[in-house]
C-alpha cells in the first residue's frame, strides 16, 4: 500500500467513523479515500451518498478495490468477525475496538502471524495518545517497570464535572454521552471495564504479557461514596480512575483499575475532562508522562490516521516483549494496595482480609470508613467488595509487593478530622 493509494473499507460511521472522514478530508500528504462503508441501521439519515453504504459485511471485505479495512463499530462480536475475516483475506486492518481486542488478543496475535497481515490499533488505548507504538518501539530495550494512568476519557470527564463543576453523576454522564466520549454501553466506562480492556493492550506492549481482562481487578466510579469524596476533599486529594501495571521484585506483574486518591502534585491530578494521562517508569529513561485527549471524534480519528500512515511504510507490531519475556504472568497474590473503604451500618468489609488496618472512623452523617492494606487477590475475591453501600478507593501509594512490615510501617496513619465525629471500630 502506498501513500497515494489508500482505499479504505470502513465499518462504522458513528462518532469515530465520521471523525475519520473529517480528518481524511483535511489531511495533506496521504491520499486515502473511503471506498465503502459498512453500517447497521437502514433507517438512519447519512451525510454521504447512499451508494457508499452497505449493510452486508462481505460486500466490503470481498471488494478487491479496497486495500485496507478500518473497523470502527460499537459491537465487539461483529467487530471480531470483521477483523478476523479481513485478516484471513490478507487485508491489513486498523481498529479502535479495545473490547474486541482485549477479549481475543492472543488469537489475534497468532492470526496476524499466520496470515502475515498487520492489525494496528493505536486508537484503542488512550485514543489520541501515541502509547502503543511508543511502548512497542521506543521502549523495546529500556525495561519498563510500570505504566500507570488515566486511560478512560468518559470517567475522567465525569469526575472532573462532578468535582470541579458540581454536576451530578447522571448529568455528567449524559454530557459525556452527548459529546461522543462514552461507549454505547456506558457501563463499560463507569464500571472500569473499558480501562481494563485498554490495560490488557498496555500490558502486552509494555511487558509482553497477554492477560485475560477477567483476570484483572477493575472497580469503576459508580460506587464512590459521599464519604470517600469528603475524605478526598478533607485531605486535599483528587479522585481519579487509575489503571496501573507494575513489575514486582519476584518477577511477576501486579495490575488493577481502581478509583484512586491522587496527590495534587502528581501528574495525574491535573488530567482534566476527557483527557488521558499515562506515566511510564523505565530503568533508563526514568519517569515520563503522556497527556492528551482520550476520547472524541477527531482526536481518536487522528490515531486511526496515524495507523493508516504507518501501514504505508510497512509497519506492523512485532510484539517484541512477548518474545523477550514469554514467562511473565500476573501475580495478584504477591501484590497489595493501601485502600480507603467506606460503608454503612448494613454491610462491612471483612477485617480478616486486610493485612493491616490503619484507622477506623465513624461519621454521624456519612457512615463508616477504614483505611488499610489488602492483598490484590484478597480484594478481587472479597464478597463484600460488590455489596451495596460499600465503596473502595485506593490511597495515594502505588501497587507494591506484599510486605510483612507491621501496619504502622506500611504507610502514614491518616487521622480523620470531622469535628463532631469519633474514631470507633464498627467491626
Ligand atoms: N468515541 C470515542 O471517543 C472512542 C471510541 N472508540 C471505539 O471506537 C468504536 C466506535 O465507537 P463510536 O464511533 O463512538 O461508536 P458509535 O456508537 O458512535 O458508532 C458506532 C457505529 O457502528 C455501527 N455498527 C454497529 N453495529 C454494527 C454492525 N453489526 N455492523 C455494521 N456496523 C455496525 C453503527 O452503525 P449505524 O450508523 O448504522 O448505527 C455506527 O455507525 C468502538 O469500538 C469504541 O470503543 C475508541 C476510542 C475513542
Ligand atoms: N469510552 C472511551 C472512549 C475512548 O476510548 C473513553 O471514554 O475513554
Amino acid at each position: 500500500m502506498n501513500r497515494n493509494d489508500i482505499r479504505i473499507g470502513l465499518f462504522g460511521f458513528g462518532v469515530v467513523g465520521q471523525g475519520l472522514h473529517t480528518v481524511l478530508e483535511r489531511t495533506p500528504g496521504l491520499r486515502a479515500r473511503i471506498g465503502r462503508i459498512g453500517v447497521k441501521d437502514r433507517t438512519k439519515a447519512r451525510n454521504l451518498p447512499a451508494e457508499l453504504f452497505t449493510f452486508d459485511r462481505d460486500e466490503v471485505l470481498d471488494d478487491p478495490t479496497l486495500n485496507v479495512i478500518v473497523e470502527l463499530i460499537d459491537d465487539a462480536d461483529e467487530a471480531y468477525r470483521i477483523v478476523t475475516g479481513a485478516l484471513r483475506r490478507g487485508k491489513a486492518v486498523v481498529t479502535a475496538n479495545k473490547k474486541m481486542l482485549a477479549e481475543h488478543l492472543q488469537e489475534l496475535i497468532e492470526l496476524q502471524r499466520e496470515t502475515n497481515t498487520p492489525l494496528l490499533y493505536e486508537a484503542a488505548a488512550c485514543a489520541s495518545l501515541p502509547v502503543i507504538r511508543n511502548l512497542e518501539e521506543y521502549y523495546d530495550t529500556d525495561l519498563l517497570e510500570a505504566v500507570e494512568g488515566i486511560i478512560n476519557g468518559s470517567t475522567n470527564y465525569i469526575l472532573t464535572a462532578m468535582h470541579r463543576d458540581a454536576l451530578t453523576f447522571a448529568a455528567a454522564l449524559r454530557k459525556a454521552q452527548e459529546l461522543g466520549f462514552a461507549e454505547s454501553n456506558p457501563a463499560l466506562d463507569v464500571e472500569g471495564l473499558d480501562a481494563r480492556n485498554k490495560l490488557v493492550l498496555l500490558l502486552a506492549h509494555a511487558f509482553g504479557l497477554v492477560a485475560r481482562p477477567e483476570d484483572i481487578l477493575a472497580v469503576g466510579i459508580t460506587g464512590i461514596s459521599d464519604l470517600a469524596s469528603s475524605y478526598a476533599r478533607e485531605k486535599g486529594l483528587v479522585l481519579k480512575l487509575v489503571a496501573e501495571a507494575r513489575r514486582l521484585p519476584n518477577g511477576g506483574v501486579a495490575a488493577a483499575v481502581l478509583p484512586t486518591l491522587v496527590r495534587p502534585e502528581h501528574e495525574l491530578a491535573r488530567v482534566q475532562d476527557e483527557y488521558n494521562g499515562l506515566i511510564t517508569q523505565s530503568n533508563f529513561a526514568d519517569r515520563q508522562f503522556f497527556l492528551g485527549k482520550g476520547a472524541g471524534a477527531v482526536p481518536t480519528a487522528s490515531a486511526v490516521l496515524s495507523d493508516l500512515s504507518a501501514l504505508t511504510y510497512g509497519y506492523r507490531y512485532e510484539y517484541k516483549k512477548l518474545h523477550q519475556e514469554s514467562t511473565l504472568a500476573l501475580t495478584p497474590t504477591d501484590a497489595e494496595a493501601d485502600v480507603l473503604v467506606t460503608f454503612g451500618a448494613e454491610h462491612a468489609p471483612d477485617r480478616a482480609d486486610f493485612s493491616a488496618i490503619h484507622e477506623y472512623f465513624h461519621s454521624q452523617e456519612l457512615g463508616y470508613y477504614l483505611t488499610g492494606t489488602i492483598g490484590l487477590d484478597q480484594l478481587a475475591q472479597a464478597a463484600w467488595l460488590r455489596l451495596p453501600g460499600i465503596s473502595i478507593v485506593r490511597l495515594p501509594t502505588p501497587l507494591r509487593a506484599v510486605t510483612t512490615a507491621p501496619a504502622s510501617e506500611t504507610g502514614p496513619v491518616v487521622r480523620a478530622a470531622w469535628a463532631t465525629d469519633e474514631a470507633v471500630s464498627p467491626l
